[in-house]
């Protein structure tokens, strides 16, 4: 369905791991030890260290981002972090919708939707988080559950499209060790292409799909594979610098 498949993502979360004073250094030896790639790689770090790669990873060529954003343009919402502020710093990605805040911190989709708004007002890119849980899994439901997580997330974001990425991050396999199966990631991408190609028409073709949890370097080539499969957001394999240059070596 692809006609040509955009470049693949190695998108890196983070999640609340290390010190603002880690990831500079982290930052400088990627750089050093960054292999020959194709892919694009791309640090999602917390708010407090992006100054930090801002100033490390200027003019190398591996993007930086954040974990979340206020769906707000600006005023007074303590404590949160606007579109704006993050674009200002030369952030190009963010995560909106991960499973962890739509659970812990109750995000719907009309919330996700309106912080990919945000994001795509300030030409940052959104990765948008889709993906069911495990017993939407087991009881045969997890595309439909998935698909409609997907629309609502989208509702009314209307950038280019290219300028957006979509994650399937089924919940059981995020940290848990416990990957999906290749064919597991591509029919959901899959199908997620096809809600894409409604929602976007031929435009959809450049969104990258995503496929996040459990991948790691032994995993990593066989999921980015796929036909309808874009890339990686990695969590865990993303903390330590050996298991990203293998992630890296192995994509070639
Ligand atoms: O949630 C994830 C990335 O956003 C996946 O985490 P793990 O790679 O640790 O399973």
């Amino acid at each position: 369905m692809t006609a040509s498949k955009p470049p693949i993502l190695l998108a890196l979360n983070w999640k609340m791991n290390k010190l603002p004073s880690e990831a500079g250094p982290w930052a400088k030896a990627l750089q050093e030890e960054l292999p020959a790639t194709q892919a694009e790689v791309a640090v999602l770090a917390p708010a407090t260290h992006l100054a930090f790669l801002a100033s490390d990873l200027y003019g190398s060529g591996v993007a930086f981002g954040a974990q979340d954003l206020s769906a707000h343009a600006s005023g007074a919402y303590t404590g949160e972090i606007s579109a704006a502020m993050l674009s200002d710093l030369g952030a190009r990605y963010v995560i909106t919708g991960h499973s962890e805040r739509r659970t812990m911190h109750g995000e719907s989709d009309d919330t996700v939707a309106a912080k990919a708004r945000a994001a795509q007002g300030a030409r940052l890119v959104p990765i948008v988080c889709v993906g069911e849980a495990l017993e939407i899994r087991e009881a045969g439901r997890h595309i439909d559950v998935t698909l409609t997580q997907l629309r609502g997330s989208l509702n009314r974001v209307d950038g280019d499209p290219s300028q957006l990425v979509i994650a399937y991050e089924p919940v059981w396999a995020i940290g848990t060790g416990r990957t999906a199966t290749a064919a597991d990631a591509e029919e959901m991408a899959g199908a997620i292409r096809k809600t894409l190609h409604e929602l976007y028409g031929e435009a959809a073709s450049a969104i990258r799909v995503l496929y996040g949890g459990s991948v790691k370097p032994d995993n990593v080539r066989e999921i980015c594979g796929q036909p309808n499969v874009n890339g990686a957001l990695v969590g865990g394999a993303s903390l330590e610098l050996p298991s990203v240059l293998g992630m890296l070596a192995a994509l070639g």
